[in-house]
């Protein structure tokens, strides 16, 4: 299929165009191209979040500069942006790309790249509709999540035709962002806790070794005006996220918010260049809490947005997967804190991603829990409890 007697207008292609040259790319290799939605003109509640500039990161006291912008917002907040993180526009735009073209294939062919919830194995196509949000109405939302490209996952899993030849571009781009975004990050984070190995924490995530990291093409398909009203005008549930920190990239259909201290949510805005990241479980445990795994959920975006599809690229990392999630105990910071471990025995990253994922994707059984529990709490593995929110 050509661009030019493309499927579907989709309405976001009302947008400006991008330019020839990619167009023509496009055309070639049978890609519909993806264009941005417009912002909302709507005033919402934003949240006030940190930038982080990553190219001062190799500067004489860049990092330094950084870890200090840093300080309130992984203790408080749970959410900052980053910026220049060595990815070129269009290189980013090429994987939007490639997720609206996945997303548009027929279901048979996505189906056979389906996830394995019974084992609570994340990758590959995960259909919508598996989630009640309200009576009558289910979750709409698709994911395909690429494992890492690495030696332990080598051939595990079935791409379609469309994925398998854009494979190495993936892998580029999702190397680029362990690299560029998540080990610098960590290395802010062990400057942060004063620990006397800025490796500290990079050790615990080498790319090599065995973790279930993962990258993400993720859909949250238009809704109408009744299914907006019959879902409550929820998308998902609040949450946090189970590894150590996840990169959003700008998203401009608003809806993703965060719970803050003072127990109001308010929206992340779009900034242009950035990548939204949020601190998840596993920097909690391994910090006894002190590092602040941010509560956000998805709503409903405005009604200025209610034509678009909201198409998301995230990458989710998480340490090795025999990481031993106890509190680091060389950091003068959490020493001061007092902080103690968040379960009653030692568990390891793995224990930990089987336990609440085997809750993520089995939502019948894990709302059976919650009922049983009668608290709005369930227990994850090894007495720690996750909390239901809105
Ligand atoms: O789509 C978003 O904005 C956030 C998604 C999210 O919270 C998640 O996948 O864990
Ligand atoms: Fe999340």
């Amino acid at each position: 299929m050509s661009v030019t007697q493309s499927q579907t207008i989709t309405s976001a292609s009302r947008d400006a165009p991008l330019p020839a040259q990619n167009l023509r790319q496009y055309e070639f290799e049978n890609l519909v191209p993806y264009v941005h939605p417009p912002e909302t003109k709507e005033d919402l509640p934003w949240s006030e979040l940190v930038t982080l500039d990553l190219s001062d990161f190799d500067r004489p006291g860049g990092k330094e500069r950084l870890a200090k912008q840093l300080e309130h917002a992984v203790h408080h907040v749970g959410f900052f942006y980053v910026k220049n993180y060595g990815l070129t526009q269009e290189q980013v735009d090429r994987q939007f790309t490639l997720a609206k073209n996945f997303f548009a294939l027929p279901v048979e062919e996505k189906a056979l790249s389906e996830v394995d919830y019974g084992n609570a194995d994340y990758n590959g196509w995960r259909r919508s509709g598996r989630r009640q949000l309200q009576q009558n109405v289910k979750d709409n939302i698709e994911m395909y999540n690429f494992a890492k490209f690495t030696k332990d996952f080598e051939g595990k899993y079935r791409h379609p035709d469309l994925i398998k030849s854009h494979l190495p571009e993936i892998e580029v781009f999702a190397k680029a962002l362990h690299s560029n975004v998540i080990l610098p990050l960590l290395r802010l984070f062990a400057i942060v806790l004063k620990l006397p190995d800025e490796e500290y924490l990079v050790k615990q995530h080498t790319y090599e070794k065995r973790s279930e990291d993962h990258f993400r093409y993720m859909i949250y398909h238009q809704r109408t005006p009744e299914e907006h009203e019959a879902s409550g005008y929820g998308q998902t549930t609040g949450h946090t996220d189970l590894g150590t920190v996840t990169l959003l990239f700008r998203q401009p259909v608003a809806g993703l918010q965060i719970l803050g201290e003072d127990g109001k949510w308010t929206y992340v805005s779009a900034q242009p260049g950035t990548i939204t990241v949020n601190l998840a479980d596993t920097v909690s445990h391994i910090t006894g809490g002190y590092l602040k795994s941010s509560v956000h959920r998805v709503v409903a975006p405005p009604t200025d947005q209610w034509d678009y599809d909201r198409t998301g690229l995230l990458y989710f990392a998480r340490p090795h997967s025999d990481t031993i999630l106890v509190p680091i105990e060389d950091s003068p910071v959490l020493k001061e804190a007092g902080v103690k471990s968040r379960f009653d025995k030692p568990i390891s990253m793995g224990e930990w991603v089987k336990a609440k994922q085997t809750l993520q994707l089995n939502p019948e059984i894990t709302a059976k829990k919650y009922a049983e529990s009668g608290d709005g709490t369930v227990e994850v593995i090894g007495g720690f409890r996750d909390r239901k929110y809105a």
